[in-house]
């Protein structure tokens, strides 16, 4: 299990990070959430023992992770940090990129261990070549995939997969979890993609504000939002009577109190997103069918 005992820390004057407390079980998978510049990488760095802690501790089982001060190499064999730059070897193959940590003593194994991996971050078909001419979204999936091999009990991933397009995203989303929880290997990924979230994270995390606003479960999470820049994380929402009331919860009817004026319409694929105007605000409602500008309708709330 990890444990995150109370940390905070400050590049310089500015604390980055304040009294943060959470715990990571065996196999379990938790994503750090928050805006841009809220502490996620650097989280995941101070978890990795790359900085030393201004207070506060943290374990991995009874092993205590340690900043430069007092561990001279940085980093554990237990674990391995995806980082946003990759740390390849550019001039040598993608097959020797994966295999560079795993032992020469049994080759056999080494060789299935790399198909295996190959096939999890869907690089086969690159295997011999050198990763120098590889596209980012690919070395991404290299360094993946090398983090993986020695199979560590943790792995902290950061935005694992922000250069991989989209037509490749939704599967290796799926190998590379997957792999994860088959392995129970417990994995922390900072991430802005809530893709990467539902459907795969155990439990969520928000930073904000230096802090955490709020952990859970993403089902409780979405279903009740405490604060905007939770909801925010999940799809469009409006603030209607003090409530966070998601788009999709709005739903066109015949006659109600709540009338709106159309005033935009934005076609999201099995349905348009349309925002109205109500007393003067802005708000946003799901349709099925894109709707004239200047179009009355009245809402009703799900
Ligand atoms: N090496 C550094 N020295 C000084 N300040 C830094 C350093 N690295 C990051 N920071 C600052 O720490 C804060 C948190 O940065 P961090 O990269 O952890 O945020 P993040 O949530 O991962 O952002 P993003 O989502 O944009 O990657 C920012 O204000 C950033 O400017």
């Amino acid at each position: 299990m990890l444990q995150v005992n109370n940390i905070s820390f400050s590049y310089q004057k500015t604390e980055i990070l304040k009294n943060i407390s959470f715990s990571v079980k065996a196999g379990e998978q938790l994503s750090i959430i928050g805006e841009s510049g809220s502490g996620k990488s650097t989280l995941l760095k101070l978890l990795y023992g790359e900085f030393d802690l201004n207070s506060g501790r943290l374990f991995w089982r009874d092993t205590e992770i340690l900043g430069p001060k007092y561990n001279l190499v940085v980093g554990y064999d237990f674990m391995k940090y995806v980082a946003q730059e990759f740390d390849l070897m550019p001039f040598t193959s993608v097959a020797e990129n994966i295999g560079a940590f795993l032992s020469n003593f049994y080759p056999e194994e080494k060789q299935e261990r790399i198909k295996e991996l190959l096939e999890v971050v869907e690089l086969t078909a690159f295997a011999k070549v050198k990763v120098k001419t590889l596209s980012g979204g690919q070395k991404q999936r290299v360094a993946l995939a090398r983090a993986l091999a020695k199979e560590p009990e943790i792995m902290l991933l950061d935005e694992p997969f922000s250069h991989i397009d989209n037509f490749k995203k939704q599967s290796l989303r799926r190998n590379v979890f997957k792999y994860l929880k088959l392995k129970n290997i417990a994995c922390v990924v900072a991430t802005h993609d809530k893709e990467d979230v539902l459907g795969f994270a155990d439990r969520m995390l928000i930073l904000n504000n230096h802090e955490v606003e709020e952990e859970g479960a993403p089902e409780d999470l979405f279903e009740n939002p405490k604060t905007p820049l939770i909801a925010s994380f999940f799809g469009e929402f409006n603030v209607i009577d003090n409530k966070i009331i998601y788009a999709h919860q709005l739903e066109v009817v015949e006659d109600s109190s709540l009338k709106v004026r159309v005033k935009q319409t934005y076609f999201k694929g099995h349905y348009y997103l349309i925002g109205a105007d109500l007393n003067g605000e802005l708000v946003f409602f799901e349709h099925k069918k894109p709707l004239d500008v200047d179009t009355e309708v009245c809402l009703v709330i799900n």
